[in-house]
């Protein structure tokens, strides 16, 4: 696996120390790193290098400010510049003033826009709170049809039922037309998968386009697809007048670059992402933490922030300082640990922002089981007396029951949790809080990544 961009362009950065602007000499080789990580996240060649000069404009004669390198100056512009391709800020459906709202599903065979469209209804039924229809015109696969009424079920949504041996212009206006008498909020129009080159097709969907009128034209496209979703986004704009973007299979080991691609060919804005294959797998596309990814580099902007904001550095070197000097690392500090923990918005929220590579390297732990033996390792040590937390050793079976109870748990928790801060005080022994010190060094390197921070 590659190492990610900013681990690339340190390496880089080492070379030009002292050096207190970007220029065209050190940027020539940053810019091969940045080429090198957009292709390889499979950002169709000619966006890359329309992307490369732009941010080559903006990159040249800034000033290296502070403690910061060009190489972190320069991972700042090609990330703000990267979320600011792919989108100002997170992009809303437009609701018509007269109901009902038409969407239209576009998009190749298998990107997923059956399952797109159930997520849909499950997303406007329970965020919208609409009434929701959905109709399917594929009618050369009698399967779909079928497809769809079950997930429309699952979502909570109704389907319209479409037959095979109807046209799917009809198909559409007989399900609008049911929309109106029943008072739907909106008609969802699944369309059956078509390639750009098939003309038939094509000049199929327009005709339903013409038809139904949508307010929403939305085109999906799988995030595997990589450099061909260029293309293919591209012949689709040129028949249908798209008003947004689905981007699916974000879950799958792809870094998105299709995001890019198809944005920049078809300039429609990215209005969700799919995330998973199950019907609450919808989420808001959020270019920020996209840009992120695409860089290999996880929500590393805001993992940087949260750590920032709510780790208390001061009070994690007197810890280091503490466990240097020899004094012993006591229940208290170990409370204090988990409450940094929490600050940070829990264990699952910090796996988020992770880079994929560690994030699925983690994903087997079960995040809400390790959040909820958090709290209550926290109940634990809150039931026991000041001294009881500076001298665990002192603590008798007839007080780890009172503990117990106090903290509503069963009393083998309390010998777990007194297991485990064992092991953790023989660790800090033996790191002699050097390993610390690395830690908290390393936080103050990353301080230096974004200007201004
Ligand atoms: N992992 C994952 N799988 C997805 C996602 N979206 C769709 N899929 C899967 O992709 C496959 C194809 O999805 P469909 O919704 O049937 O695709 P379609 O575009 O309707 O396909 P056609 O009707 O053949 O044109 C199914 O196995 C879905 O479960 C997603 O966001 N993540």
């Amino acid at each position: 696996m590659a190492s990610n961009l900013s681990d690339r362009l340190s390496r880089l950065v080492k070379t030009m120390r002292g050096q207190a602007r970007i220029t065209e000499t050190n940027v020539a080789d940053m810019m091969r790193e940045v080429r090198m990580a957009l292709l390889e996240a499979d950002v169709a060649l000619p966006v890359v290098r329309d992307f490369i000069a732009r941010v080559k404009e903006k990159a040249l004669g800034q000033e290296v400010v502070g403690s910061l390198n060009p190489g972190q100056v320069l991972v700042s512009i090609v990330h703000k510049e990267l979320a600011r391709t792919m989108g100002e800020g997170q992009q809303e459906l437009h609701f018509p003033a007269n109901p009902p709202m038409v969407i239209l599903m576009a998009g190749l065979q298998g990107a997923g826009k059956t399952t797109t469209t159930a997520k849909l209804t499950r997303w406007l039924i329970e965020k919208k709170k609409k009434k929701v229809l959905t109709v399917s015109t594929d009618v050369y696969r009698p399967a779909a049809m079928d497809q769809l009424r079950t997930v429309t079920a699952q979502a909570g949504g109704e389907c319209f039922p479409a037959r095979p041996d109807q046209k799917p212009v009809d198909i559409a206006l007989a399900a609008l037309d049911q929309c109106r008498r029943q008072y739907f909020d909106v008609l969802i129009v699944d369309t059956a998968g078509r390639l750009a080159i098939d003309e038939a097709l094509m000049a199929e969907i327009r005709d339903l386009h013409a038809a139904v009128r949508p307010t929403e034209t939305l085109f999906v496209v799988d995030a595997m697809q990589g450099q061909d979703a260029m293309n293919t986004a591209r012949a689709f704009k040129d028949v249908l007048p798209l008003t947004g973007i689905v981007l699916t299979k974000l879950d799958g080991d792809s870094r998105g670059g299709a995001a890019l691609s198809v944005q920049q060919v078809t300039q429609t804005p990215i209005k969700f992402a799919g995330v998973s294959e199950k019907i609450d797998g919808l989420e808001a596309f959020d270019p920020d933490r996209h840009a992120g990814r695409v860089l290999g580099m996880g929500d590393i902007v805001s993992l940087v922030e949260s750590v920032q904001q709510n780790v208390d550095v001061a009070a994690a070197q007197k810890l280091a300082a503490k466990v240097k000097s020899g004094e012993s690392f006591d229940l208290n500090d170990f409370l204090s640990q988990l409450g940094q923990m929490k600050n940070m918005g829990g264990l699952s929220s910090l796996m988020d922002k992770l880079p994929a590579q560690l994030a699925s390297k983690a994903g087997n732990l079960d995040m809400d089981k390790a959040e909820r033996d958090v709290r209550r390792m926290e109940a634990v040590i809150l039931s026991m007396t000041p001294l009881e937390r500076t001298k665990p050793d002192l603590i008798k079976a007839s007080r780890k029951r009172r503990i117990a109870a106090g903290a509503g748990v069963h009393v083998q928790e309390v010998n777990k949790l007194l297991k485990q801060f064992e092991q953790m005080r023989d660790m800090m022994k033996k790191m002699k809080g050097g390993g610390m010190m690395k830690m908290l060094k390393r936080m103050g390197g990353m301080r230096g990544m974004l200007p201004g921070m």
